[in-house]
């Protein structure tokens, strides 16, 4: 069967100029090269500390950076940044903060009928139809329409980012923290809201989150990022669970609570690596308490661990 997505090593790295007139180039490797797939239907976790690489994933796949390396393909149609209309009818990206990242002088009709021109070239009567539909499904009232964004609460700004996603029949969203600045009460609300789109539609979600709790009761399987690599992979109850990596169980043991923010506890050397100045060997090694002399020299690769997880460590924790 076809995956819904599939990369393969694919890595960005932004150039950056220094010194007198630009002269001393230097790379700050965002994503280093990375592959995975994710079938069709699954939701796909993706954790990290702050600047590990998730938004730069995410703004490759969805279209908005040309990666520097490596391929992205959408159920078997390899995506290229040339034809970016091609991205946005497979794959759509749903905001943070939902309401600032609705156009405030644009009615929500507006707001949703964009994407159905711009990728669809559709007429009116087809585009009221699609949208009366959509509306529909994420339980928004059609008067809303004529409304503009500063009008809503956060949980209904919110089912209108789910429903602009939706406009474009996508077959993947990306949810970047799509809880995370809605209350506790209606978090729950919007994530039952995507469970069931998620069947209606035959959807498949990378779901991008700082807190644990919601990316491991959300997603299928699990990837951990640090510094620009997957260093962990596996399904969402085994992941947090029996980490194998040094770094997951890092971030599992610092974040036991349910909506407590992702950040590992103080430690020596707790800062992560100067991107510009990468260290040799694996990126997590400086503070690792497993680490030996080979990770300061030699880079991991992921491997096989047990079961369907895989670890990026030359010395994976055991059962
Ligand atoms: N346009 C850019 N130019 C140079 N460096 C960049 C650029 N965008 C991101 N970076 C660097 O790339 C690395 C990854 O950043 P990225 O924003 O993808 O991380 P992140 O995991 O999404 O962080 P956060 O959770 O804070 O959004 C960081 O070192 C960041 O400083």
């Amino acid at each position: 069967m076809t995956s819904a997505l599939k990369v393969e090593n694919l890595a960005k790295t932004f150039e950056i100029s220094g010194g007198l007139f630009g002269r001393n180039k230097a790379g700050v490797r965002a994503v280093r090269p990375m592959s995975f797939e994710v079938p069709t239907g699954e939701t796909l976790g993706i954790v990290g500390e702050s600047g590990c690489g998730k938004s730069t994933l995410a703004r490759m796949l969805v279209g908005l950076l040309e990666p520097t390396e490596g391929t992205i393909e959408i159920e078997g149609k390899a995506l290229d940044n040339a034809d970016p209309a091609a991205f946005g009818r497979l794959i759509q990206y749903m905001f943070q903060d939902p309401v600032s990242s609705l156009n405030p002088r644009k009615t929500i009709k507006q707001i949703m009928e964009a994407p159905l021109k711009r990728l669809y070239c559709m007429g009116k009567a087809e585009r009221d139809k699609r949208i009366d539909e959509i509306f529909d499904s994420v339980n928004l009232r059609p008067e809303f329409l004529e409304r503009y964004p500063h009008e809503f609460s956060g949980g209904q700004a919110q089912r209108i980012g789910v429903a602009r996603a939706l406009a474009a029949a996508p077959r993947i969203i990306i949810l970047d923290e799509p809880v995370s600045a809605l209350d506790v009460s209606v978090q729950a609300q919007v994530l039952n809201l995507l469970r069931d789109l998620k069947s209606e539609f035959n959807l498949t979600y990378l779901f991008i989150s700082h807190d644990l709790a919601v990316v491991e009761a959300v997603s299928d399987r699990i990837v951990v990022l640090y510094f620009g690599s997957v260093v962990e992979i596996g399904k969402a109850e085994e992941v947090f669970a029996n980490p194998r990596h040094p770094y997951t169980k890092l971030l599992a043991d610092s974040a036991p609570v349910v909506g407590r923010p992702l950040t590992a506890p103080e430690q020596k050397d707790s800062e992560l690596p100067d991107p510009l100045n990468p260290p040799p060997g694996c990126a997590f090694a400086t503070r690792c308490p497993r680490a030996q002399e080979r990770c300061k020299k030699e880079e991991p690769v992921l491997e096989p661990v047990g079961g369907d997880q895989y670890a990026a460590c030359f010395y994976p924790l055991q059962d």
